[in-house]
């Protein structure tokens, strides 16, 4: 996708091949700063810390990390260990946990001396398949933009989205944002209705920007409007990602996703789900059984920003006590469709 000095990817290699290189996503859109990545304990804190974010970028940067816990110490305690020390980062996305187990297969019952190069391998592997994974999802979704738009050729496409499930969250493309990029590409005149996406604004600082990079026409709109533009027939579809869809189909998102999908279900507007296989999970029935991460309360007490000196820092909202839960959970029944590499799926 389009960044000017982006080598194409959000998630890569060190020159050296040992460590990773990310973008730190705290700066954005103010700064455009990569990190190196040099030691499984700095893996964790990107992902703890949210310097990147997504759940395939979570599973993509825990996976580089595994291999470099390796490439320290291969033995199988080192092994247990820095699977648990990753694990324990995020609990909502699957994909950490998936990325987690895919290379600990790839390695376990390897010798000790081959495990940290596979492991490097079985990274780079999960990098390529899930560019390759969002690029099907834009095309499936292209084409699901394409009847979307044949209802209305006479306007643009108005896709409102939440929170963050570009690029920047992904490998390549994003899953929500893949047939937003696909169709822009291919001359669908789409406008995207962006969500802030309080407390921690994902929607206005980073899918506006990857937006505005790749010169997609689109809004920043507070969480709230959503309802009134669906009401008023502004909205042809939502779609958002996800970070993780139980096997009945309930999909845990960015909190504040479940709101849309009542004002979509009530407004007759498609609600769309993107993900790969990645992000599905059989192994939990419901969205009642998902951990919800319960972030820090400044997250809604302090907003953060370039201040009048131009150095990015944070102002108070307010000094009440605030709570912060991070995701929630539409029911499957809200959900019209799931754009996967598979097609456009009616259930999971
Ligand atoms: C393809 S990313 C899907 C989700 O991970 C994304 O929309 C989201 O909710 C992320 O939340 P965040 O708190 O920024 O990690």
């Amino acid at each position: 996708m389009i960044l000017e000095g982006r080598p194409t990817r959000s998630i890569r290699r060190t020159e050296d091949g040992k460590g990773a290189v990310i973008l730190d996503q705290r700066k954005l859109p103010w700064e455009i700063k990569w990190v190196e990545l040099r030691d499984v304990d700095a893996a964790a804190v990107a992902i703890r810390e949210m310097w990147t974010r997504g759940a395939p970028m979570i599973g993509a940067t825990a996976a580089y990390g595994y291999a470099m816990a390796l490439a320290v110490d291969p033995g199988d305690a080192s092994l247990a260990a820095a699977y648990d020390k990753l694990f324990e980062t995020r609990p909502t996305a699957i994909n950490l946990r998936w990325a987690l187990d895919a290379v600990r297969a790839a390695v376990a019952d390897l010798p000790e001396s081959e495990r940290a190069q596979a492991a490097f391998a079985r990274a780079d592997e999960i990098c390529d398949e899930d560019a390759e994974l969002c690029r099907s999802i834009g095309e499936h979704g292209l084409e699901l933009f394409k009847q979307l738009h044949a209802k209305n050729p006479d306007r643009p496409l108005n896709i409102l989205t939440h929170c963050n499930a570009g690029w920047l969250a992904t490998v390549d493309y994003g899953t929500a944002t893949a047939p937003i990029y696909l169709a822009h590409d291919a001359g669908i005149p789409v406008h995207v209705w962006v969500d802030e996406t309080r407390p921690r604004n994902q929607g206005a600082l980073l899918t506006a920007f990857e937006l505005r990079n790749h010169g997609v026409p689109h809004t920043v709109i507070a969480d709230n409007a959503g309802g009134l533009l669906m009401m008023k027939g502004q909205v042809d579809a939502v779609v958002v990602g996800t970070d993780r869809v139980t096997r009945n189909g309930d999909v845990c998102n960015k909190i504040g996703t479940y709101l849309k999908a009542l004002a979509a279900h009530d407004n007759d507007v498609p609600f769309y789900v993107a993900l790969p296989y990645t992000t599905f999970d059989p192994n939990t029935e419901s969205g009642a059984d998902i951990p919800i991460e319960e972030r820090s309360a400044e997250e809604l007490t302090r907003l953060s920003g370039p201040l009048a000196n131009g150095e990015i820092g944070t102002v108070r909202v307010t000094d009440s006590p605030a709570a912060n839960p991070a995701f929630d959970v539409t029911p499957a029944r809200l959900v019209t469709g799931y754009i996967t590499e598979r097609g456009v799926l009616d259930r999971i």
